[in-house]
């Protein structure tokens, strides 16, 4: 029998109408997490990476709905579920939230509440999902504010969010999350608020977390640095498309689409000299405005390589460059660089 991957996106989209026009946020995205791996989104702030990360538990806010595609989600051992399919209040969605997928957030204090302790927080989550026992449950909250790092977490469980600090908070809600053990994790640029020491620290947590239970994740960010870290695979993504995909190696070392090697010479390289005043290279031109998408490649209107009469006008089809190695570009598509060839020869 072959395993089905844990989730498999398809020709996903996500869109917002608005009186201004239509919002394509995510825009025809392929993907696949598996169980005890992880993949990382990356992208550009506005590239569609939030909408893709809530689409999977159908938290989009409206008016942003998910119009078209498949999320296939498939826990092992159990039938597969298009979670696209299902209402965003329905009970089958309610059921997953949590219990199989679970989500953290940048800011912890949006899926903590203000008013509750952490030990309350901690046990109600537990019996929502569980047919325990209150002592139990409360034995669950301890060992889940342990594992990850707590120091005395049975005194904890009385303490109010806003009494920790940013790194602790942020490990309580890794704890909410994982507390129903789900199959897979969803976390949208976790670290991105916490200082450079703290950050380092709550990545190796949930790396080390994410491998002691098996977890699939999908890690959402826009830090090549934090994927170096921690990804096994790779979705790079511009304007709602995913223009390359590939295993970390792959994508580090055998970079193809234009966009890739921009975000890729726009990190600092390390021990590098820079003269005073010099910028760091970023990334020539602005995104375009959500609601002005250029027409053929997304990608076009900042690219180096881009042709006129082709990638101004043809949507790219996405290439097979190996069995886990995927990009969208003309200029990476022999038929269409045989032709340009022939025609300026
Ligand atoms: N409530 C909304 N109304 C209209 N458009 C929205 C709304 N929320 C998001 N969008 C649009 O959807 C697109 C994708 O946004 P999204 O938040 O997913 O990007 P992102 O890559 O996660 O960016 P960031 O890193 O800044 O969070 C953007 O063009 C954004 O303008």
């Amino acid at each position: 029998m072959t395993q089905h991957p844990l989730l498999t996106i398809r020709d996903l989209k996500v869109q917002f109408k608005l009186r201004e026009g239509l919002i394509r946020a995510v825009d025809g995205v392929d993907i696949e997490a598996h169980s005890g791996k992880t993949l990382c989104i990356v992208g550009e702030s506005g590239s569609g990476k939030s909408m893709l990360a809530r689409s999977i538990l159908q938290i989009v806010a409206p008016p942003g709905r998910v119009t078209d595609g498949q999320i296939l989600f498939t826990r092992p051992g159990n039938e597969t579920v298009d979670i696209a399919k299902l209402d965003p209040k329905g009970k089958p969605i309610r059921a997953i939230r949590g219990r199989d997928i679970a989500m953290i957030f940048q800011e912890p204090m949006n899926s903590l509440s203000p008013i509750h302790s952490v030990g309350d927080q901690l046990v109600e989550k537990v019996l929502l999902h569980h047919r325990i026992g209150q002592k139990a449950a409360i034995e669950r909250a301890v060992n889940a504010l342990d594992k990850v790092g707590i120091p005395n977490p049975r005194a904890r469980l009385n303490n109010y969010p806003f009494e920790l600090s940013g790194g602790m908070r942020q490990r309580v809600m890794i704890a909410m999350a994982l507390a129903c053990e789900p199959a897979l994790l969803i976390a949208d640029e976790p670290t991105t608020a916490l200082d450079v020491t703290t950050q380092a620290n709550i990545l190796e947590l949930i790396a080390d977390l994410q491998k002691e239970l098996g977890m699939g994740m999908v890690f959402i960010t826009h830090d090549l640095g934090v994927v170096a870290e921690i990804a096994d695979e790779v979705a790079v993504v511009y304007l709602g498309r995913v223009v390359e995909r590939g295993s970390v190696d792959e994508i580090f070392y055998n970079p193809q689409h234009p966009y890739t090697l921009a975000l890729l010479s726009s990190i600092p390289k390390l021990g590098a000299r820079r003269a005073r005043g010099q910028r760091l290279h970023a990334i020539e031109g602005m995104v375009p405005h959500p609601l002005n998408r250029p027409s053929g490649c997304p990608f076009n209107t900042r690219c180096g390589e881009a042709r006129a009469g082709i990638c101004d006008r043809v949507d790219p089809t996405t290439l097979e460059l190996t069995p886990s190695h995927f990009v969208a570009c003309h200029m990476r598509d022999p038929a269409v660089t045989r032709t340009l060839a022939e025609v300026t020869a």
